[in-house]
């Protein structure tokens, strides 16, 4: 069998076999090649090179030994090979074939719908584990009640509406069960939808989670794109192995607690039935420390088994408590062992917690660990201007990069940022933030910020806006995209610096004052003939002076 071949035929098979999320965020990327006689899976970093192994290098051996046993060997590596589209490379038969299996995907779906929505155990259902001895944890996962997120069932055709119905039927109190032929065609009265929508914004009070966490109103970019996807995907099927538990580590202020709160309520969106809890650690020792104090050990225990997901941010904090650490190991073991899905935040990575439990730690790794990075400038710019967008204030494009050069670190400092401007914005009555107002809103931060400006760093902010190198300024090339943005780069140095003429000329590779002249008066005639050359040179402005 050719490697073509074999890959559409594995594609078709790895997409009727997992997630969206996960097909798409593992599989999709993959391309393939051949290498002395071996097969080679592509992927674009050491990352995914190490999800593929540690996920999928068992799969994909079993399904190379089914449909290609004479192959050579599959090997992993960082690189780019041959992209194969599935639908392009599959036979007519296989594209029919694969629509089949989207659909029996999206039944598998709908079951779990169903499944969890129609699971009416409640905290008094629970049995009750008792403490045996005073070492004993208060969680013993053999004991531990058991409700189960629910198992794919097979084959009852649902479709796309059932869904809807199965969504809108939770919307109404209780009697989803009770439902008579006559009654499916009810339309809820305004007291009744009133009263549905009381209750789940009970039911959404209870799980601590803050409405406005959510996937709508997270912005993504390079620092968290693959977290996200990982979020969404553990939202549409929590408790999948693959991320579970779903540990994410970062710096203060990267968004940890908004992407793990994004889950929980785009979960309870889908299904207004989840059990879900949000806490931070702090809540949890506490709890803790009550409990031992006032022997209430089934309330303790109850409190938490019951839940289909179960966030804990910030789990540092439990470090060096030995006693809520080896509680917490049982906890964890109950919600791992039953496919319930469980999500932590940290600020650093399991292997960096010097106090906390070995066993934990390594179970911490077991499902997928992705670290939060700071926001990139585009993401920073499209953060504030989505905020300020959301308080009806037009933030102008200029405004926006000016403050994102400013504030760097994380999102939090930046939304500090921006509501002073929005401050200042408001008290002066206007609906319009531009540079000056920003300007004159962060002064502070922009006289802390202050560097001196270097014929070095205006080279290389030219050099990545442009997506050159800096020796291709220094270079002898004529290409007008290395010519206009060196022309651009002298222009720069003669506005930013006090360099003279020569000493410009000498720092882009020993060229001749007139060169740099020229550059000027050029540069100086396009920021007038072309209004995009002209926004190009405002922005580098802005970019090196912040
Ligand atoms: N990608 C993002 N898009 C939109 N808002 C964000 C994003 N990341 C963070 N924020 C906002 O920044 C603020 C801080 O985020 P959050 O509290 O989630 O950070 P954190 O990493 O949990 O911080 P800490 O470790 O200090 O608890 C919140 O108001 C959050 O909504």
């Amino acid at each position: 069998m050719m490697l073509a071949d074999f890959w559409a035929q594995t594609l078709r098979r790895l997409h009727s076999e997992l997630s969206e999320q996960q097909f798409q965020l593992a599989i999709a990327p993959i391309t393939v090649g051949e290498e002395n006689d071996a097969w080679v899976i592509y992927a674009k970093n050491q990352f995914a090179v190490n999800l593929l192994r540690s996920q999928y290098a068992a799969k994909l051996s079993a399904i190379r030994e089914e449909i290609a046993p004479n192959a050579p060997e599959l090997i992993y590596k960082v690189g780019v090979g041959v992209r194969y589209e599935m639908a392009e490379e599959v036979s007519p038969t296989f594209s029919g074939s694969l629509k089949t299996q989207n659909q029996a995907k999206s039944i598998d779906k709908s079951d779990e719908l169903d499944n969890l929505s129609t699971d009416t155990s409640s905290e008094s259902n629970l049995p009750k584990t008792s403490l045996q001895s005073p070492q004993a944890p208060l969680l013993q996962p053999e004991n531990a009640p058991v409700d189960k997120l629910p198992e794919k069932k097979s084959s009852r055709k649902t479709t796309a509406q059932d869904i809807l119905a199965e969504r809108m039927s939770n919307l109404r109190p209780n009697k989803k069960n009770e439902v008579s032929e006559e009654n499916k065609s009810h339309k809820p009265s305004a007291i009744e939808i009133a009263k549905a929508k009381e209750d789940a914004e009970q039911r959404h009070s209870q799980t601590n989670l803050s409405p406005e966490y959510t996937f709508d109103t997270l912005v993504e970019g390079k620092g968290n794109h693959l977290a996200a996807a990982v979020a969404k995907s553990i939202a549409e099927k929590p408790g999948d192995s693959m991320y579970n538990p779903f540990f994410v580590y970062g710096s203060t202020g990267l968004g940890k607690t908004h992407l793990v709160q994004a889950i929980g309520n785009e979960l309870l969106k889908l299904n207004t039935k989840a059990r879900v809890r949000y806490m931070h650690s702090d809540e949890y020792l506490k709890t803790f420390m009550a409990t031992v104090r006032n022997k209430t050990w089934d309330t303790f225990k109850q409190q938490y088994l019951h839940y289909n997901l179960l966030i804990i941010d910030d789990i540092q904090f439990i470090q060096g408590k030995d006693r809520t650490m080896e509680e917490f190991f049982f906890l964890f073991e109950h919600f791992h062992s039953r496919n319930q899905q469980i999500i932590l935040t940290c600020d650093q990575l399991p292997s960096s917690l010097e106090n906390m439990e070995k066993r934990l730690i390594s179970r911490f790794s077991w499902g997928m660990t992705i670290k939060l990075e700071p926001p990139e400038l585009e993401m920073r710019v499209d953060i504030l201007e989505r905020k300020a967008e959301a308080v009806g204030i037009t933030l102008l494009e200029d405004a926006a990069l000016f403050i994102a050069q400013n504030v760097k670190q994380n999102v939090r400092e930046l939304e500090g940022a921006l509501n002073r401007v929005l401050a200042r914005c408001r008290f002066e009555k206007r609906t319009t933030i531009d540079i000056d107002l920003a300007t004159d809103a962060l002064q502070d931060i922009v006289a802390s910020n202050y560097k001196p400006i270097t014929i070095e760093l205006i080279m290389k902010a030219v050099a990545d806006y442009h997506h050159i190198r800096m020796s291709d300024l220094l270079g002898k090339k004529r290409t007008r995209t290395v010519a206009r943005p060196r022309q651009m780069a002298m222009a720069l140095a003669k506005e930013l610096t006090n360099m003279s003429l020569p000493a410009i000329g000498d720092a882009f590779g020993g060229r001749d004052h007139t060169t740099v002249m020229h550059a000027v008066k050029t540069i100086a005639k396009l920021r007038i003939d072309e209004p995009e050359l002209g926004q190009d040179y405002e922005k580098l402005l802005i970019l090196i002076r912040n």
